[in-house]
């Protein structure tokens, strides 16, 4: 195998006087060389070093994948290459020539977009004009060209085989759709380098696959894509070249092909992992939870089910199932229509999420960035706020046993962080998500529903949330769990429920617990069986 450690361009590749001539006149995809460089890059934030003289190299017409775990500093290169973040040290070079991104705007001018889950687009605007937002043609006059907005519109949405109306407002759209959008923007600016920073984590399986054509189509336009993600299958699948980040500093880098799913994930974590889900020995004891006939006017429809004690529910379905909106009517945040939820045999009376915590039912969402975390409280305060109770006396609040609480947490979800008290909006994406969900479990819930408890958490991270959630259910703990994820669901569940367009479209449980049998029902395929 042939991984290149440190892979950095040699500074002095560009001043071999052929190879400069050769890049002064001749694209850098017809030569093969990259067409962004980073060497050297270094950016520390007070009391961590996200990044320490790291490389990366990005070629036209290729997929390099970054991977790494949670807090590796994969998102901080992303900054650093767009012009959010300047680094401490270091060059980033554009086919060869050194270059500095003082702004994103630059960064922009210079043909480097990212695709963010959260880039900023505009409910209010149009589809058109979210695409040329900031540079929409302009007639004589200076006023938008409107024919013509219209026109270039259609002719990139074509280009990406997105069937939407230009003129549509962008609030009609879903998530995948406005992903179009965020992608017609990357091309409305003719990008030559194209970040996605985990652009599957919220898509269907077949806005996977749409995704995939996308990157292709990308690939042949000799773009150069730099793709973040968690997930080895796609890596595998649509990646050229890997770089490996390890706490801020470069594990290693080179061509796919050259590596195996085991080596990377060792590059990765440092040591090799074999997840293989607990084993859950442990009958499910008495009834907890009791939904009945549970309507929503829009989303769902005569939903029916029981939770046990120490039982571990799945829910799969394809997104846009109901899958999310049923949790969220269980929680109070959204309200039945009809159907009755009731704890140890006594029916509930929901109105909000905090009638649903006083009860023992905890919710830990999806959206955890935007639904989960406080921003500018340290993280033992963020796990510890919803269980005050346990550690304040006579309303004191116990330092010593908040941090304790918040410990055994952090411990057992691997979470990263310099310390207890670094401020949560300073955690990596998948850091925060662990405090959310150190934050619920530490309230001891009768129910836990966890929805995707493990999106964004690196493949390291996972096994250890896996072994803590089976912990817990063998503890008595009766837990409800979304996924997206067929290994995940299979690995982990009791039994599932399988959701289609808001119905129950199958239960099922032991030999017919199987990935066929979930995705036929999932998709409704005929003479699904179980
Ligand atoms: N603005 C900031 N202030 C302080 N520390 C920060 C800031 N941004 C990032 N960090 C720290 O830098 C490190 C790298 O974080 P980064 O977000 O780049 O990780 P990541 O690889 O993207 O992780 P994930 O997979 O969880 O998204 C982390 O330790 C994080 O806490």
């Amino acid at each position: 195998m042939s991984v290149r450690r440190g892979a950095a361009l040699a500074p002095d590749t560009f001043r071999n006087p052929h190879m400069r001539h050769a890049a002064d006149t001749v694209p850098a995809e017809v030569l093969g060389l990259p067409v962004l460089t980073l060497e050297g890059i270094t950016k520390s934030f007070p009391g961590v070093k996200a990044l320490s003289e790291v490389a990366l190299e990005l070629y036209p017409g290729q997929v390099t994948a970054l991977v790494g775990e949670n807090g590796a500093g994969k998102s901080t290169i992303v900054k650093v290459l767009t012009g959010i973040y300047q680094p401490d040290a270091g060059t980033i070079r554009l086919d060869g020539l050194p270059v500095t991104f003082p702004t994103a705007r630059a960064a922009t001018e210079a043909g480097i977009t990212a695709i963010h889950q959260e880039t900023v687009l505009f409910d209010e605007l149009t589809v058109a004009e979210n695409i040329f937002i900031g540079h929409a043609p302009r007639t004589r006059w200076g006023l938008i060209d409107w024919p013509e907005l219209r026109r270039r519109a259609v002719e990139i949405l074509d280009r990406i085989d997105a069937r939407l109306d230009p003129m549509m407002p962008l609030k009609e759209l879903g998530i995948a759709n406005k992903h179009l959008v965020a992608i017609a923007r990357a091309l409305s600016i003719d990008a030559r380098v194209v970040v996605m920073d985990e652009p599957t984590a919220a898509l269907s399986q077949k806005e996977i696959e749409e995704l995939y054509d996308l990157v292709e189509r990308l690939k042949a336009e000799g773009r150069a894509i730099l793709f973040i993600s968690h997930k080895f299958d796609e890596i595998f699948r649509i990646a050229d070249r890997f770089t490996v980040f390890r706490d801020g500093a470069l594990a290693g880098s080179g061509l796919m092909s050259d590596v195996s799913e085991s080596e990377l994930v060792r590059m990765m974590v440092g040591r090799s992992v074999d997840h293989i889900f607990p084993a859950r020995d442990k009958a499910p004891g008495r009834e907890v939870l009791r939904v009945e006939g549970l309507s929503h006017p829009t989303e769902f429809d005569d939903l029916s089910f029981t939770l046990c004690e120490g039982e571990i529910l799945g829910f799969y379905g394809l997104i846009g199932s109901g899958r999310s909106e049923l949790m969220q009517a269980i929680f109070g945040i959204t309200r039945a229509s009809s159907g009755t939820v009731s704890l140890d045999g006594a029916a509930l009376n929901i109105r909000a999420p905090a009638d649903a915590i006083a009860a023992g039912i905890v919710y830990v969402p999806e959206d955890r960035g935007k639904q989960g975390a406080v921003i500018g409280l340290p993280i033992f305060q963020n796990i510890t706020l919803p269980s005050l109770d346990q550690t304040s006396r006579q309303g004191f609040l116990k330092l010593a046993r908040e941090f304790a609480l918040a410990r055994t947490y952090v411990e057992r979800l691997e979470l990263r962080a310099a310390s207890l008290d670094q401020d949560v909006g300073n955690l990596s994406g998948g850091n925060q998500q662990k405090v959310v969900i150190a934050k619920w479990l530490a309230t001891k819930p009768r129910v836990i529903i966890l929805d995707e408890p493990t999106k964004g958490i690196d493949i390291g991270s996972k096994a250890a949330v896996h072994a803590f959630m089976a912990e817990l259910a063998a503890e008595g703990l009766a837990v409800i769990m979304v996924s997206s994820e067929i290994p995940e669901i299979v690995g982990m569940s009791d039994r599932v429920i399988v959701m289609r367009e808001g119905l129950m479209a199958a239960k099922v449980k032991g030999d017919d617990l199987t990935p066929e049998v979930l995705v036929r029902h999932a998709a409704g395929i005929a003479g699904a069986s179980g």
